[in-house]
């Protein structure tokens, strides 16, 4: 079946969310953790089909990303000292928004709870019962949704003029811009309260995400559980750089779990408390944002949904391809918009239906103050929308912050070709005026002096001259310092560089997981018209978690030992598989493994035992052809790992017809 035909297959049958969700637990593609406890909302674990469908997507990732672009890959440390955090913005700003029922002690993210009352209020009164069906769908154990079904009330609809809907529209198209005290007018201007009684909530109030914790007995070495894999990434650029030796661009890469304390973690994996994330930071110069490999890129078409389009309320994206994108500017450089491109091609090649991806660029105001420009790839759900990959110009931001911090130069040195001559200030020190003056401290003081920015050497040199003294602040010293102009001189230099120092840029794509597993269960399942009733989950052979069924026709000893015999070389060639010998009609048998996704299956009956032939099925259009077993195995190998069509692999096979797969 090609990719079209299946498109088309699917679109035929409605998606039902609940068939999905009883599929994935039943076959325990995934379960809430600790559910003998009655669970914990947001904490998952993957059962068998699962964790291999993650470990085959993660690998799929490490080949497209790390060794096709000779990545440097880190593994680091989940458990972050609160002075990285600090530093990075952590602590102060990664927080959501949350508001309080006073009378029920609810606690709502604000940014989702205007979302969904004005997407309610919009869908009017027949979807407004879809809401709380919805909000219900969303629990994560079946004790929550009993208690979440008990609770919300009906709906009432209520016509809007069309001037409400026009700016209910425009601000669902900006939500993810709002700051807090932005959403709580936003609360009070169209009487948004709790959606179940009603009743009015208390204002916005910022939640730091991140879970804290003590490092060592004492508990005096505050720590936190990483909110992502990126800061373990800059705090190893100096490692990283001169394993480069010392060339940039180049582009470190991690794999590994983070941890976020949602406010109200629903829609399954979608929003999780701890989630594996898989990160690359690439390290550009400023001045110079090309990719060499741009051009292999440049053609691919994609679906934009610019700023402009969204600040004026709409969200019908822009069709162009990537190359006319940076070459517009809508785009802001090339090195992103090569990201941007290769994350498409990763998602389509693991699943995702490229009608149902977008790349929406990041408000003016969602977007941090330092970056550059922000594109997040969303994917499209029974839940609407959702970012599964952020693709962002951090600009200098993470390596100045740390260097500040630290002291520590984290900056690329690059040869001149033709030296340069350089005019800067430059501060001299009279080193043995410092220790009769500052003793234990002198070093200190002559550390901050030497450290100072150009903007400080500027200002400290004309209160020099105007006072004869400067006074400072020195970390680790009480109070102000003071040095006068015998100690320290401060003038404007003019040198010849022959090498330029310079502070590399950061692109930054970050992959959730968790959701893009998610999304990819949605896009590829569905069932055959004739038979709704059994379920089907498309996965790409690739990514499958398994990719083979062994069918014995009989429970027959003959049979048996063919069985083993095939068995044995498909575990030679490390193919995935599983046997069925169970008693249950052959069609039953592939039935219950179309909704584990595996791809094929191979029937072996008793001409198998006479000619040593084997018949392959394939699970998208049940067709099926005959061969030898060495033959069958190459078709498999070559259409799972070699990307080939099923036409193209099978062309050499004999087609194979046999009565309709039913029981
Ligand atoms: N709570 C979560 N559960 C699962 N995946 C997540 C979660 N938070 C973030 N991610 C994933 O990590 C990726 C990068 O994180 P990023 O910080 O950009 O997300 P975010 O903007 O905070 O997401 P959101 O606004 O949806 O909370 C996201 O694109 C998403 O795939």
């Amino acid at each position: 079946m090609s990719v079209e035909e299946l498109q088309q297959a699917k679109k035929a049958v409605d998606f039902s969310r609940e068939s999905l969700e009883s599929v994935l637990k039943r076959r325990f593609f995934y379960a809430p953790a600790f559910e003998l406890y009655g669970g914990v909302s947001g904490l998952y674990d993957y059962g068998p089909p699962g964790c291999a469908f993650q470990a085959n997507i993660v690998d799929v990732w490490r080949k497209h990303f790390v060794l096709e672009e000779d990545m440097l890959e880190v593994d680091c440390t989940m458990l972050t000292p609160y002075e990285v955090l600090k530093t990075s913005g952590h602590v102060d700003k990664f927080s959501d928004w949350m508001c309080k029922d006073p009378k029920t002690g609810e606690i709502f993210r604000a940014d989702h709870l205007v979302e969904e009352v004005l997407e309610a209020r919009l869908k009017g009164d027949k979807e407004a019962r879809g809401l709380a069906s919805d909000a219900n769908a969303d629990a994560d154990t079946d004790a929550e949704k009993k208690k979440r079904k008990k609770k919300v009330k009906e709906i009432k609809a209520v016509k809007l003029e069309d001037a409400v809907v026009k700016e209910y529209e425009e601000i669902l198209a900006k939500i993810d811009g709002y700051s807090g005290p932005e959403l709580g007018e936003l609360m009070v201007k169209y009487e948004i309260g709790n959606p179940v009684s009603g009743d009015k909530l208390e204002p916005p109030r910022a939640f730091n995400l991140m879970f804290e914790t003590a490092i060592g007995p004492s508990g005096q070495y505050k720590g936190y559980l990483r909110p992502e894999t990126a800061q373990g990434q800059f705090l190893n650029f100096n490692k990283l750089l001169e394993f480069n030796n010392g060339k940039t661009p180049f582009a470190s890469a991690s794999i590994g779990k983070s941890f976020r304390n949602e406010i109200s973690p629903r829609s399954g994996l979608l929003r999780v408390r701890e989630f594996l994330m898989a990160e690359i930071e690439h390290f550009v110069d400023p001045t110079n944002k090309s990719h060499k490999r741009f051009p292999d890129v440049k053609d691919i078409k994609l679906r934009f949904l610019p700023r402009d389009v969204q600040q004026a309320g709409s969200t019908v994206p822009v069709e162009t391809t990537v190359g006319e994108a940076v070459a517009s500017k809508l785009v802001d450089n090339e090195t992103l918009g090569y990201f941007i491109a290769r994350i498409y091609q990763f998602l389509i090649k693991i699943g995702v239906d490229p009608e149902r991806l977008r790349f929406r660029q990041h408000m003016a105001n969602e977007m941090a103050h330092y970056a550059a420009d922000c594109w997040d790839a969303e994917l499209h759900t029974s839940y609407g929308w959702i970012e599964c990959v952020g693709c962002a110009d951090r600009s200098a931001y993470d390596l100045t912050v740390h260097a500040n911090k630290t002291k520590e130069k984290l900056v690329v040195r690059e040869a001149l070709e033709t030296p340069i001559e350089v005019t800067k200030w430059e501060a001299t020190l009279v080193k043995k005026l410092f220790g009769p003056k500052f003793r234990k401290d002198a070093p200190k003081v002559e550390a901050r002096l030497l450290a100072l920015t150009q903007e400080e050497l500027e200002s400290y040199s004309a209160e020099l001259k105007k006072d004869g003294k400067i006074t400072l602040k020195v970390e680790g010293m009480e109070g102000e310092v003071e040095v006068d102009d015998k100690m320290v001189s401060i003038e404007k230099v003019t040198n010849t560089e022959h090498i330029r120092e310079f502070t590399p840029n950061v692109i930054e794509p970050s992959f959730g997981i968790g959701r893009i597993i998610y999304a990819i269960f949605e896009h590829s399942f569905w069932s055959r018209p004739e038979d709704t009733a059994r379920a089907i989950i498309s996965f790409p052979p690739l990514v499958a978690p398994t990719k083979v069924l062994l069918v014995p026709l009989l429970n027959n000893p003959e049979l048996a030992k063919i069985t083993a015999q095939v068995s044995q070389t498909l575990r030679k060639e490390q193919i995935p598989f599983k046997v069925d010998e169970s008693g249950v009609s052959i069609g039953k048998r592939y039935a219950r493994n179309d909704e584990l996704g595996t791809p094929f299956g191979i029937t072996i009956d008793f001409d198998s035992v006479t000619d040593g032939s084997i018949t392959l099925r394939e699970r998208d259009s049940t067709k099926q052809v005959r061969g030898s077993v060495a033959d069958i195995i190459k078709a498999i190998r070559d259409v799972t790992y070699q990307g080939v069509s099923w036409e193209e692999g099978t062309k050499n096979l004999a087609p194979f017809n046999t009565q309709a797969e039913t029981d």
